[in-house]
């Protein structure tokens, strides 16, 4: 695996404590294909991860898993800085944003915003403020009576992302959240997932196919290879938060690109 890290070390969050480890994962689905192979991954706290590789090299495999949601087939996923409840399961909370926006469409906003905090049996009235806070974050502070056919892609993923968010997650995991957008609404919502993490910083893992958005959003870019899915490279972006378009504009985000360009190619070829 290659390793690319800065000469000085930076500042936290890159010193931070792992909030997640994986040692060895391997996962092989019941049909016999062998996702992911001997991962082993460590996540620091506040980091902002991005998950890239081709298709098909485990990478929603991994959040899935991360999320508790399938069986491990060999490996360990540990939560080190998380209590355990008596059956021996971490007590965390994580937010999960999928590619799709995922909105009950016969439900408003707000309604769609409540339902994790409904799942938790809060009441609406104890969970209107903060429903109101989140569709503020995420700028819908006006939509909360309307309803997802009445709202634009990138609304509806910004619901996703105050729903993702409203149970305020120590981490977050996004699936290629903004993949099915345009460009400049993809920027808007970069710039604005930016914004929010700055503001609470909770680890973010962020699966996407696109070396230009890893680079802008992360500060350390996880590549990985198919055939068995496993990392390849495990890169950093030693820039300073926040970032903004002068950023995307640099010659450092133009060899930040290429370097993890070069990398993405390495693991395909
Ligand atoms: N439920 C499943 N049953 C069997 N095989 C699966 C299942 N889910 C995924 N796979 C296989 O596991 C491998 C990894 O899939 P995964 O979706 O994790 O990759 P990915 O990197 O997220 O792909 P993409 O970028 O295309 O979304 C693929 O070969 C896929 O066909």
């Amino acid at each position: 695996m290659q390793m690319f890290a800065p000469e000085a070390a930076s500042a936290s969050p890159h010193t931070a404590k792992p909030i997640i480890t994986l040692n060895g994962v391997t996962k092989t689905y019941g049909n016999g294909t062998t996702a992911l192979r001997d991962v082993d991954l460590a996540i620091g706290q506040s980091e902002f991860v991005s998950l890239l590789g081709p298709s098909g090299c485990g990478k929603s495999t991994l959040l899935r898993l991360i999320a508790g949601l399938g069986e491990i087939s060999a490996g360990r996923i540990d939560w080190p800085q998380t209590a355990h409840t008596a059956r021996g399961e971490p007590e965390h909370d994580i937010g999960f944003v999928f590619q799709e926006p995922t909105l009950m469409p016969w439900a408003t906003v707000f309604d769609n915003v409540y339902l994790p905090l409904k799942l938790k049996r809060m009441s609406r009235r104890q969970a209107a403020p903060i429903i109101r806070d989140a569709l503020t974050k995420v700028g819908l502070e006006n939509f909360g009576k309307a309803y997802p056919r009445e709202l634009s892609g990138g609304m509806k993923m910004r619901v996703s992302i105050a729903r993702g968010l409203i149970t305020r997650p120590s981490v977050l995991l996004m699936d290629e959240p903004f993949a099915a957008l345009d460009e400049i609404t993809r920027f808007r919502l970069n710039d604005d997932l930016l914004a929010m993490w700055a503001g609470q910083h909770w680890t973010v893992i962020f699966v996407t196919h696109s070396v230009y958005e890893s680079v802008y959003l992360s500060d350390r870019i996880v590549v990985m290879g198919a055939r068995p899915g496993r990392v390849t490279a495990d890169i950093r972006i030693d820039e300073p938060y926040p970032r903004s378009e002068a950023f995307r504009l640099s010659s450092r985000y133009n060899d930040y690109c290429r370097l993890v360009s070069a990398a993405l190619h390495e693991t395909m070829t």
